[in-house]
This record gives C-alpha cells, sequence and structure tokens, in this order.
C-alpha cells in the first residue's frame, strides 16, 4: 500500500500529474520503447526471470503446509515426501533457484532502465539545447529544468520497479486466487467477498489522510514563507515597526498548521482502528472457521492446508492493495512520458550532435547589412520592436549602436546571432541571404562579448576555450595575454586551473570580462557583438578591458551596443535607435553637429558638452 508521508512536518511533495491511460496514450508513449530496444535481450531474459521468481516465489506457501503436515505424519502433496528434512532440502533448492534468479532480473532491468534512460536523458537534453530561443522565452527555466528531472526520474522508477512489481503482484494476485481454490473453495470464496471491498475502503481512507496531511504541509511552507520573506527584507519590517503584525501573521499559519495536523490524526486513529478492526478481524474470521474446518475433518482439512490459506491470503492482500499505487505509479509515468515526448517532438535548430558537421563551410568576411528589417518577439507578437531598420557595415569597420534603454539594441545583436529571424526585410551576411548559410556557420564566425559574462564552473583555461575547443594550452595562454588577462591569470597560485567557481563568481567583473574577451579572441569571429557593461568598472580596471577590447576589435567587424558614449567616439559609423527605429546615423562629429538630434541630446546627458 502507499507509503504515507503523514505529519505537516515531512516535505511537501508535488504529485506529478497524473495521464488517462488509454489506447491513445499508451501509443504514444510505445515511441519511447525504441529506447528499451537496443537492450531487449537483457530486458526479455529480465521478464522470464521475473516470472520465474514469482511462481517461485509462490511455492512458498505450499512448503510450509507441507512442513506442518509433515510434523504430524501427513504427506500434504503427492510428491513431496512427507519427511521434514527433505521438505527443507527442496525449499532450501527452491530458495536457491529464486535468488539467482531475482539477482539476475533485478540486475537486469536496472541495467537497462539506466541505459535506456541515460539514451533518453542525452537526447532530451540535446533537444532542449537546440531548441530555439523562443522556445525558452516562453518558459521559466528552473521550471523547465526540474519538470524534466522530475518526469525523467518517474519514467526511471517506473522502468526499474513499477512495471515489474506490477506483473509481478498479478502474478502473485491470479496464481494465489487459484492456489487459494484449490486448497478451500470455501475458504477463498469468504475471503473473495470481503477483502476487496475492505482492501477498496483502506485505499480511499488512505488517500484521504494524505490529502489532509498536504494540506498541513501546504500550511506549514506558507508560514516558512512568511520567516523566509521577513528575513530577506527585516530592514522594512524594522523600519516599519511591523514586528508584530508579522509575529501575528506568522503565529496564524501555525495555528492552520496544527488544526489541520490534528485532524489529520483523528482520521489516522480511525484508520488504524479500521486496520486492525477489519482487516485484522477477516484473517481472525478465516483462521477461525479454518480451524474449525479442521477439527470437523472437513475434506481432510489439515492445519498445514491451513497455514497455507493463511500465507496465500496475506499474498493476496499485499497485490490487492499495492496494485492501486503501480497503477497511479505508471499513469504518472505516461503522463511524464507524454511530456518528455512533446520536447522531443519540437522542431530543433539545424545543429548537428556530431561536431564535426558543425565545422565552418563557409567563411564570412564581415560585411553585414540590415535591410528593412521589422521583428517583434514570437511571445509577444502585438509590439513591433524593431520598425524597419537598415544599415551597412563593411568588413573591419565598428559600428555602434546608442539609444534609450529597450529601444531594441540587444535585439538587433539576437538577430545578428540568428536567435530569431525577422518578420520581414533581410539580414544579409557578405550580401547574400542568412538563408543561405549553414546556422552554424553563422554562429562559428559572430562572436559576442555580453554585459553579463557568465562563466561555466570550471577553470580559467576552460572558460577560454569555450570559444575554440580543441585550443592548445600556448593558444590560450596567448589568447589570455591579448586580453590583459594573463597578468591576473598567473597571480592565481593555480594559474589558469584556478576553478571560477559556478557562474565566475570568484572572479571580479572586470576579470570575467577580460576572460570572455580572451575567449573571443580565441575564436576569431568574423563580426563581433559587443554588448557593453552597464555597471561601471573602476577606471584601473576600465582602462585594462577597453585595452583588451580594442584589441579583440581589431581586423574585424564590430558592432558595439554602447551604453557610454565616451567609447565610441572613433567608431566609423553610429546608428541612433529610437523605440525601434533608426532615427540618425553618422560619425560622432556628424550626429553631434544634430542640434535637435537624440545623439546630442543623450551626449549632453553624459557629458557636459554645453
Ligand atoms: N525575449 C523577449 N520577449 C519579448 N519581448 C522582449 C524580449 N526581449 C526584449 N523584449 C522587449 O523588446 C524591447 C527591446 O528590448 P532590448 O533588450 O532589445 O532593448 P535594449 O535597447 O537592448 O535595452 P537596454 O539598453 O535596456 O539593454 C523591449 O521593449 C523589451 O521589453
Amino acid at each position: 500500500m502507499a507509503r504515507q508521508r503523514l505529519n505537516s512536518g515531512n516535505a511537501s511533495e508535488k504529485e506529478l500529474p497524473k495521464a488517462k491511460l488509454n489506447r491513445e496514450s499508451l501509443q504514444k508513449v510505445a515511441k519511447l520503447l525504441s529506447y528499451i530496444s537496443p537492450y531487449k535481450g537483457k530486458f526479455i531474459g529480465g521478464l522470464i526471470f521475473l516470472i520465474l521468481s514469482s511462481l517461485t516465489g509462490l511455492a512458498f506457501p505450499g512448503f510450509f503446509g507441507a512442513l506442518i503436515d509433515a510434523a504430524q505424519g501427513r504427506q500434504r502433496y503427492s510428491f513431496i515426501p512427507a519427511n521434514l528434512t527433505t521438505i527443507g532440502e527442496i525449499a532450501l533448492a527452491v530458495l536457491f533457484v529464486q535468488g539467482f534468479v531475482s539477482y539476475f532480473r533485478i540486475t537486469w532491468f536496472v541495467q537497462v532502465a539506466e541505459k535506456s534512460l541515460a539514451d533518453l536523458r542525452r537526447d532530451t537534453y540535446f533537444r532542449l539545447i537546440t531548441l530555439p530561443m523562443n522556445f525558452f522565452a516562453n518558459r521559466r527555466v528552473g521550471e523547465l529544468n526540474s519538470r524534466i528531472s522530475a518526469d525523467l526520474s518517474q519514467i526511471q522508477d517506473t522502468l526499474t520497479t513499477t512495471i515489474a512489481e506490477a506483473i509481478r503482484q498479478m502474478i502473485i494476485l491470479v496464481g494465489g486466487i487459484i492456489l487459494l481454490m484449490v486448497v478451500s473453495i470455501k475458504l477463498t470464496l469468504a475471503l473473495l467477498l470481503v477483502l476487496p471491498f475492505l482492501i477498496a475502503t483502506a485505499i480511499i481512507f488512505g488517500k484521504f489522510i494524505r490529502k489532509l496531511s498536504r494540506q498541513a504541509q501546504d500550511k506549514l511552507a506558507d508560514s516558512n514563507t512568511v520567516v523566509e520573506e521577513t528575513l530577506q527584507g527585516i530592514a522594512n519590517v524594522k523600519a516599519f515597526v511591523n514586528e508584530a503584525f508579522e509575529a501575528a501573521r506568522y503565529d496564524r499559519n501555525l495555528r492552520d498548521v496544527v488544526s489541520l495536523a490534528i485532524k489529520g490524526a483523528k482520521y489516522r486513529g480511525m484508520f488504524g482502528a479500521f486496520i486492525v478492526f477489519c482487516l485484522f478481524g477477516t484473517i481472525f474470521c478465516e483462521i477461525w472457521y479454518g480451524s474449525y474446518l479442521v477439527s470437523i475433518h472437513d475434506h481432510g482439512f489439515t492445519f498445514g492446508k491451513l497455514t497455507t490459506f493463511i500465507v496465500y491470503a496475506a499474498f493476496i492482500s499485499a497485490a490487492m492493495g499495492s496494485l492501486p499505487d503501480l497503477y497511479a505509479n505508471i499513469q504518472k509515468a505516461v503522463g511524464s512520458s507524454e511530456r518528455v515526448l512533446e520536447i522531443l517532438g519540437e522542431e530543433g535548430e539545424d545543429v548537428s550532435i556530431n561536431e564535426k558537421e558543425n565545422e565552418i563551410r563557409q567563411v564570412l568576411h564581415g560585411n553585414l547589412n540590415f535591410e528593412h528589417v521589422v521583428f517583434s518577439y514570437p511571445s509577444r507578437p502585438e509590439i513591433t520592436v524593431l520598425k524597419d531598420v537598415s544599415f551597412a557595415a563593411s568588413a573591419g569597420q565598428k559600428v555602434a549602436i546608442v539609444g534609450p534603454s529597450g529601444s531594441g539594441k540587444s535585439t538587433m545583436a539576437s538577430l545578428i546571432l540568428q536567435f530569431y529571424k525577422p518578420q520581414s526585410g533581410r539580414i544579409l551576411f557578405d550580401g547574400k541571404p542568412t538563408d543561405s548559410y549553414a546556422l552554424t556557420d553563422i554562429r562559428n564566425q559572430v562572436a559576442i562579448v555580453p554585459q553579463d559574462v557568465l562563466l561555466f564552473g570550471g577553470s580559467i583555461a576552460e572558460n577560454i576555450a569555450y570559444g575554440k575547443r580543441n585550443a592548445s594550452r600556448e593558444e590560450i595562454i596567448e589568447a589570455a595575454k591579448r586580453a590583459n588577462a594573463h597578468q591576473f591569470i598567473s597571480n592565481f597560485p593555480e594559474g589558469y586551473d584556478t576553478m571560477v567557481g559556478e557562474r565566475g563568481v570568484k572572479l571580479s567583473g572586470g576579470q570575467r570580462q577580460r576572460v570572455a574577451i580572451a575567449r573571443a579572441l580565441l575564436k576569431n569571429p568574423a563580426i563581433l557583438i559587443l554588448d557593453e557593461a552597464t555597471s561601471s568598472l573602476d577606471s584601473e580596471s576600465e582602462r585594462l578591458v577597453q585595452e583588451a577590447l580594442e584589441e579583440l576589435m581589431k581586423d574585424r567587424t564590430s558592432i558595439i551596443i554602447a551604453h557610454r558614449l565616451s567609447t565610441i567616439r572613433e567608431a566609423d559609423q553610429i546608428i541612433v535607435l529610437d523605440k525601434g527605429v533608426i532615427t540618425e546615423s553618422g560619425s560622432h562629429e556628424e550626429l553631434i553637429g544634430n542640434q535637435n538630434g537624440l545623439y546630442r541630446h543623450l551626449s549632453q546627458l553624459q557629458f557636459d558638452i554645453g
């Protein structure tokens, strides 16, 4: 029966939604069986052993009965002599076979499940990371992550244990009932009349109690939220002298927790009493009636038979009790499979899992054109972010994009990187539209140094090599030198092997940026997108980063999303973007001369040119 979490102290467990089991859902899920097929030999072997071990398990109540009858000088089965030693030896041999078979069925099932699940996890992960950006825009990454891992674990559990357990319990149930009938039809009928009713009541009761305890857990989680919120905003609580208010809020929540838990406890008590009275009562009645049959020598009914009967009855009660839970688990696994299949069925971007196939086939020289580009994010189609944007950057030029926050600068970067496609208009590389290139050709030759540099939790060397996976140590050091990063890296005791910590937390902002610049230098892109950091660095760090950027921008087309206008005076072209429209473009001198222009206005705000 279900393992129950019955008090408020247990962590609240989010139940995975169940799916209806019907032909359609099963057909869909059957697609996942292809993940088992490479290991089908072991899977079928496991199934055969599972059936064998369940059947041998059913022999034991027979041995118990035979032993007890043999002790009283009776022979229970014609094929087993009434000799305690012989019965013991046979039982030992069967036990040995059962142990042997169980070992293999468990290890084989686990092997099949682990290997096929790893394949499924790999495919799901690969599909996930090649899905277009729009997929992620509509979903919360944390939620996606936990959902997928919960779904895959559910499928794994089902493959490793639930299916085997369901088959085993079905064999025990059907086999047990047949064997019970052989022992005594009368007792079996009496049992089958009462048992399903009792078990159904126990299950429904159990579910009700679980619901109550889940409510108590949720309430407790609510009260924990109060603690979390107040501690995080403790300054606010104090400043508004709201300590008493918060304490009352917490107290109210706690009272609810206690009253729910107490209500749950009452039902638990009743449940316990019910189990003791009805289930044990039934067993007692069966034994009582069985003993009566033995006492009147009804059709040769012996104590041995009675023992066999009782143990089979216990077997089938356990089997009946476990089936609903197993069924619910299978329903959950079908639901999980459907959700995983949904992801597998999404159209991914054209990126190969084979690194060789992602190598550059068409070289870019760095000429970039936007022609009447109109774009709105698929998640927000009603807002047009870029409206008829056109500009041209020749190979090697520096083009700066400036404009107020939200004007669409980063969106232009996303479009260059092909994260999204414009609704109308075209983007051209070296005069050819994006469709004539492989997606990987473009992304392999465009690099971005983002505002917030995110490093992966490996070493500094690994993080730099992210720009070119096969880079040698010399190349990495050379790139770091050019990015003004060698100095600080060498000062760490472990140098290039220093671990940067999760998301690069162990490095300062300026250091992280220089690692990102080294990474981009290694990639050696034809087009560089520089999303200038908004947070300012101290002047020394700023100088080092600026120098590194100058080095990085040499000999390639650079698109600079600029927040500080001081850094782009030398740009070949400055594009001023306002609400998705290019309002001005030209050199710094040209734009500053435009008395009513936005650029002049922004410049005035930043440096007092009076
Ligand atoms: N993934 C997205 N889905 C929907 N809308 C988005 C998305 N990203 C940005 N936007 C919207 O597009 C508009 C342009 O955003 P964008 O980030 O390009 O501006 P920006 O000029 O780079 O701003 P900032 O200088 O603040 O970085 C904004 O109105 C923003 O709310």
